[in-house]
């Protein structure tokens, strides 16, 4: 690798970070960083929200199918999703990155922006990372986030009798993951929402403060990370079919491709749609529409009162 074949490894890891690092704007909770051991960041209700979630080339992304760009903000965008699902807003995130050496500084330098368009949707930026050498691009990305004066909204409170709702979209991921195996690039409604999430971020904090008893992201599909809430929460979720709405996307291309557009709302995850349990005579916060009720404990989750005969959503080392 020649000093400039443009590659990573000719450009060398310290003008890569300074590449990636110089001329960005921090917001106002970042108080140092990055370039030194560690960013200092503002915790105003001195409680810090902290999460992390990592996606690997050829198991959350293809760089034949999304652009570097889409892939970090999918990276930033999953996290930010995690912050919301505690009822927080983020404060800042840090990125641990490895790519091979032969990689073309250009897509590094293509991720992180992604990254940064990100971040500054969410009202934060990237104060700190790590960049390393390996076989295949890894992104590890770690959120923080600030519940203000708001209680966190976990996975266990959720109480038979309440509303059981969601905010923002079901199954267009899981669409276009479909269209994209089998070589399609079209419809780009349901690719891109495969590409990169469009989280509802602020809709966490708003259901917080709306009296949420409970509240996950859905990035493994509704029904299995409603079995979280489920479990947690030691009560039964039923979801009602006549209240998920099928939009004539999702079902055109479930025509097309010959699938069951409802098995992608179901059991379809990337979306980061935020789903919630809420007290039963409260009105919803706007955005959010109820999809079912919570049960008595023991039924785990089921669809129109009856088990679901399909595993739930994707788990990591098993066929999909
Ligand atoms: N190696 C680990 N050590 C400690 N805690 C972990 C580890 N892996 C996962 N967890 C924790 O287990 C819980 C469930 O993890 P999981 O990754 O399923 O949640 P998530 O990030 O909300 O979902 P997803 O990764 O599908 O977006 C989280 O609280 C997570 O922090
Ligand atoms: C190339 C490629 N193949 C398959 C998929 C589908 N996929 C990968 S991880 C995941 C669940 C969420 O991940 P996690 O649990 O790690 O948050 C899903 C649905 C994809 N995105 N890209
Ligand atoms: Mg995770
Ligand atoms: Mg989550
Ligand atoms: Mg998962």
């Amino acid at each position: 690798m020649s000093p400039d074949d443009g590659s990573v490894a000719g450009t060398g890891e310290f003008a890569l970070i300074q590449a990636v690092t110089n001329g960005r704007r921090q917001p106002a909770t970042t108080l140092l960083g990055p370039g030194d051991d560690a960013a200092v960041v503002a915790a105003p209700d001195g409680r810090v929200v902290a999460t992390t979630d990592v996606l690997v080339q050829g198991v959350h992304f293809r760089l034949d199918w999304s652009s570097p760009e889409q892939v970090g903000r999918k990276a930033v965008a999953v996290n930010l999703s995690d912050v919301a699902a505690m009822g927080a807003k983020p404060t800042t995130v840090l990125v641990g990155f490895a790519c091979p050496p032969d990689t073309p500084a250009q897509v590094v330098t293509e991720i992180m922006n992604g990254m940064w368009a990100e971040a500054t949707r969410g009202g934060v930026g990237v104060s700190g990372g790590d960049m390393v050498s390996a076989d295949q691009i890894v992104i590890s990305v770690t959120a923080l986030g600030d519940l203000e004066d708001r209680e966190p909204v976990t996975r266990s409170g959720a109480r038979p009798g309440d509303v059981l709702a969601v905010c923002g979209r079901l199954g267009w991921a899981a669409a276009g993951l479909a269209v994209l195996r089998r070589g399609f690039r079209s419809p780009v409604g349901v690719v891109n929402a495969q590409r990169c999430p469009e989280p509802p971020y602020p809709a966490g904090p708003q259901a917080a403060l709306a009296g949420a008893t409970s509240m996950i992201d859905i990035s493994d599909g509704l029904l299995a990370d409603l079995g979280h809430i489920a479990a947690a929460s030691d009560v039964g979720l039923d979801v009602h079919t006549t209240d998920l709405e099928i939009s004539t996307r999702l079902q055109e291309v479930g025509t097309a491709l010959g699938a069951d557009p409802l098995r992608w709302v179901l059991t379809g995850g990337e979306d980061h749609a935020l789903a919630a349990t809420f007290p039963p005579f409260d009105e919803l916060p706007e955005g959010w529409r109820r999809i079912g009720a919570v049960t008595m404990p023991g039924s785990g989750v089921t669809v129109d009162g009856k088990e679901y005969g399909h595993e739930g959503g994707w788990e990591h080392w098993q066929q999909h």
